[in-house]
């Protein structure tokens, strides 16, 4: 498939006025071809017409043609082959078996939510029958069904290129719930997103779709994110990035004349409690456990372990022995971005020249353009409470252990910590009192508690939860990855009273799609 460098407005391909851009391989600094157009005010209308347009249709199609397209597009992707990992490869430097990964990962998750939407448990259908003779009142007959909230606005993130991006977790659980997309491109994977992007607007001609379900932008500046998310007919945005891009996304759809939802997923630092059982009792395997997942990926996962929290003593040094040995010798990886790679030097800079910081170890040396060198530091539980700059995200592999006296300090500390996407406990079965005592504020603080394993890595799945409090989050009661995540664009709709023959086939008499429905309270399939 030829990348162009144009972007995709519903059925056609299209050259923006605004200023051109090329996409740079981080590993060696070169632009690569072709130059791709930037978009502005007349394509952002053009887009979010298109959806408007194509959202009634859309939204009414059958469960089987949605569920049909959501494996079209999974299949179209796979269809493209090596040429989209050679791609992402050059746009990213992320290696090929991780993009492999990742890819696969992207397919699962449209063809998981194609399973999703003819299950149909997602339209919540509710049914309490009229009772005229109620006294001393009698009730209407009232039904209930899930609807998609509009065309969806979607930022691909940068660290996922295809995970998180043009036919990511946000575009695949905003199609399933019946909303059109209009995505902006990440400007470091233009060629990925433009091949991704076309594979999707082949399979909405194929499933024979409105054209607005999908179009995908590049700009370079922020005028053409903050023109759709201001775009009066995108009713929700979902953005994975940094924390300054999703509060000022937040701020423009919040003043907007009719202000809507923003989930986005921005900051974490993913504290893990290393119990002192489970240190006592292997200590070394948890340091170069703890070394695999911060470097995995040159660090750039959201979930990355950014802060340890350890009791003082033999065993926590030998956790630190462990793993100054393995960072030590972790190669330097490219990151994804001359910017990210800027950032995470600034942020490494700044703790390492933190007076309440120790530097433990840092990785190999960097060997060309971009390269990032792992870092560990520590501090004490003291520092790190009267300090709460130490608490920002350094988006990378950068790591800070934090030591504490016992385990009501890793309690306390856990109560100052932002909000979360994950907490790990590392712990052996002594350990259990003391971990049920921190759980309460453990889900307070997170999104998803995890027992000895490593946060990076998400399973999307019916069960998890890829959300949090803010900042790992803008909306706590939400989730990225997983199924639970097309909630985040569906609303009720209530119908009383309405002649059967206008009800949506949902909430119908007989229950011609099979669903599982709540009658008067209790769940069944009649
Ligand atoms: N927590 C996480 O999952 C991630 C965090 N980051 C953080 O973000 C930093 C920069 O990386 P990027 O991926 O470029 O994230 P970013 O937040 O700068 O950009 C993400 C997307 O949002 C758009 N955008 C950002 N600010 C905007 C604004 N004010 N108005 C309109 N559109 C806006 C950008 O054009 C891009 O398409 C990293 O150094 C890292 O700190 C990056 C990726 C993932
Ligand atoms: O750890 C993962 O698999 C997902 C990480 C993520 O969501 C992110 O880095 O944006």
């Amino acid at each position: 498939m030829t990348i162009t460098g144009e972007m995709l407005i519903g059925a056609s391909a299209h050259r923006g006025g605004q200023g051109g851009f090329r996409a740079v391989d981080p590993a060696t600094g070169e632009a690569l071809d072709p130059v791709f157009s930037g978009g502005g005010a007349a394509e952002v209308e053009r887009a979010c017409a298109l959806a408007w347009a194509a959202f009634d249709a859309f939204r009414e199609t059958g469960l089987e043609q949605r569920a049909a397209f959501l494996e079209t597009v999974a299949q179209n992707i796979l269809d493209i082959g090596d040429g989209l990992i050679v791609r992402a490869m050059a746009e990213t430097g992320l290696p090929r078996a991780r993009l492999e990964g990742e890819r696969g990962r992207t397919v699962g998750q449209l063809r998981l939510f194609a399973q999703v939407v003819r299950e149909g448990s997602w339209l919540e259908a509710r049914i309490d029958p009229a009772m005229p003779a109620r006294t001393p009142l009698p009730r209407a007959d009232i039904r209930q069904r899930h609807i998609p909230l509009g065309p969806v606005a979607v930022f691909g993130a940068s660290n996922f290129p295809l995970a998180f991006s043009v036919a990511g977790g946000d575009t695949a659980s905003a199609f399933a719930a019946g909303c059109p997309v209009v995505v902006k491109g990440h400007g470091a994977h233009p060629g990925t997103s433009e091949l991704v992007g076309r594979a999707i607007r082949a399979a909405v001609a194929s499933c024979g779709l409105p054209e607005g379900v999908f179009s995908l932008l590049f700009g370079t500046g922020n005028e053409i994110g903050t023109a759709l998310v201001a775009d009066p007919r995108i009713k929700a945005v979902g953005f994975t990035g940094s924390r300054r891009g999703g509060l000022a996304l937040m701020e423009v759809a919040s003043r907007r004349p009719e202000p809507i939802p923003v989930y986005a997923e921005m900051s974490s630092i993913n504290p893990v409690f290393l119990m002192p059982t489970a240190l006592a009792s292997r200590a070394e395997a948890l340091g170069k456990g703890f070394v695999a997942s911060l470097t995995m990926g040159a660090g750039q996962f959201c979930t990355n372990p950014g802060i340890l929290l350890g009791i003082e003593g033999p065993d926590l040094d030998r956790f630190v022995a462990a793993a100054v040995e393995a960072l030590g010798a972790s190669s330097a990886s490219t990151m994804l971005t001359p910017g990210i790679h800027a950032a995470f030097d600034a942020g490494v800079a700044r703790l390492a020249g933190s007076g309440a910081v120790t530097t433990l170890a840092r990785g190999m040396a960097c060997s060309g353009p971009n390269q990032a060198q792992a870092a560990f530091f520590t501090t004490t539980a003291d520092a790190f409470l009267a300090d709460t700059e130490l608490q920002e995200e350094v988006f990378g592999a950068a790591s800070l252990l934090i030591r504490c006296g016992d385990v009501a300090a890793m309690k306390a500390v856990a109560e100052t910590l932002e909000g979360q996407l994950t907490a790990t406990v590392q712990m052996d079965a002594e350990d259990k009192a003391a971990v049920a005592a921190l759980i309460p504020t453990l889900e307070r603080k997170a999104g998803r508690i995890l027992a000895n394993g490593w946060p990076t890595g998400v399973e999307v799945c019916h069960a998890m939860v890829h959300g949090g409090p803010f900042p790992a989050t803008s909306d706590a009661r939400s989730t990225s990855v997983g199924t639970l995540a097309i909630r985040r664009f569906l609303r009720p709709v209530c119908y009383q009273d309405i002649p059967a023959e206008l009800l949506p086939e949902a909430v119908r008499d007989g229950n011609p799609l099979g669903l599982w429905r709540r009658i008067d309270g209790t769940l069944g399939q009649d």
